[in-house]
């Protein structure tokens, strides 16, 4: 399945070592204002090449291939793509027939019966620019509405001192080895009424988009696993004329959207390539050591970021979308 979405479908294609990656959306509103502009900043956030990031040199720069006309959205699919710059794919022949720990490779080998070994081919973080790209397009689309969603890495390997991030992550990078982190990411300006009584619940769909992103191992929903600790009536929301007292739940109460922030966090587990020596075996089933050379995330934490903005985004746009869809005619007087 490599599309997401109903009303705001958007399906990527292109492999990390390909010749481009991208995205089209279909279901975007017609008459928006759109140009790359637009969506480059949110690209440049999540772009690999920083000073705690994999070396891999891109420049990420996307463009519009169709579905604009005049600087607005036309209605019709909106194609995004991003070229690969710097792939650099015979550094990866050591890896064509030996399975990386922690990642894809063993998985998509059971699948498929074949894969692409120089970066993990569609496995790899690499893919998730073109889910950026059309993060970034659903932003404008919310924005329009008065939504805003962002995001912050809470703590990488326990330590939730930012100052503290960098000493951290070098300190297991020096080691040949990597780290994980905690991200909230939050959406403010939710309508409430967004969601689905029973299946396709805004809190199911917000869950499965962050545990669609890889390394995502854990998500969490307001107060999350912390609930299952606290009395009901610490728990609940209490509510006056003004609305909400609080919110433990997160923005989501029964599937659908309270009018409140919403809060999801999520477990990002540490990189799979690592530098140290792990055991292993073989596609012909021979154990294996490996130590993986390349350029890899110390801390792929600090690169989800604008990502899970990204999937949030997409999960409230389609919900959005759904609601217009079905919403009530009020000038028909039925
Ligand atoms: C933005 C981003 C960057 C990533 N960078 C790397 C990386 O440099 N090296 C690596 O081994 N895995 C990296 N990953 C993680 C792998 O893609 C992921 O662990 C792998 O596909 C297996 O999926 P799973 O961890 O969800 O099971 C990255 C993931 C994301 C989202
Ligand atoms: C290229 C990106 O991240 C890549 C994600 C990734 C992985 O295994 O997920 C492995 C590395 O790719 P390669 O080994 O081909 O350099 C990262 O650089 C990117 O985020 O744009």
């Amino acid at each position: 399945m490599n599309t997401f979405g109903r009303h705001f479908r958007v399906t990527t294609f292109g492999e990390s070592h390909g010749p481009a990656i991208g995205a089209v959306i279909d279901g975007c509103p017609a008459g928006m204002p759109l140009s790359e502009a637009d969506i480059q900043p949110m690209l440049d956030r999540r772009r690999p090449g920083g000073p705690l990031s994999s070396p891999r040199a891109e420049t990420d720069r996307v463009e519009i291939l169709s579905g604009v006309f005049e600087g607005k959205t036309t209605g019709t699919p909106l194609a995004l793509i991003i070229p690969n710059r710097d792939v650099r794919s015979h550094d990866y022949d050591a890896l064509r027939e030996v399975f990386r720990p922690g990642h894809a490779d063993y998985t998509y080998w059971k699948k498929y019966g074949l894969r692409d070994h120089r970066g993990g081919g569609r496995s790899s973080g690499r893919e998730t620019a073109a889910r950026v790209a059309a993060g970034a397009v659903a932003l404008r689309v919310l924005e329009r509405e008065g939504i805003s969603v962002s995001g912050a890495v809470l703590s990488v390997r326990g330590e939730s001192d930012p100052d503290r991030f960098a000493v951290v992550i070098r300190e297991a990078q020096a080691a040949g080895d990597s780290v994980g982190g905690i991200v909230e990411v939050r959406a403010a300006g939710i309508p409430a009424g967004l969601g689905s009584p029973v299946f396709g619940k805004l809190d199911a769909a917000i869950a499965a988009a962050l545990m669609g992103i890889g390394a995502v191992k854990g998500v969490e929903i307001g107060e999350g696993f912390g609930a299952a600790a606290l009395l009901g009536s610490e728990n609940n929301d209490a509510m006056d004329a003004t609305g909400f007292l609080s919110n433990h739940a997160g923005g989501v109460l029964g599937g659908i959207s309270t009018g409140a922030e919403i809060v999801a966090r999520i477990a990002v587990k540490p990189t799979p390539s690592i530098a140290l020596s792990q055991r292993t075996v073989d596609t012909a089933g021979r154990e294996r050591e490996v130590s993986i050379r390349g350029r890899h995330d110390p801390c792929i934490a600090l690169r989800i970021v604008p990502v899970a903005e990204a999937m949030l985004a997409l999960v409230i746009v389609d919900a959005l979308l759904e609601e217009r869809a079905y919403a009530v005619n009020d000038a028909s007087g039925l």
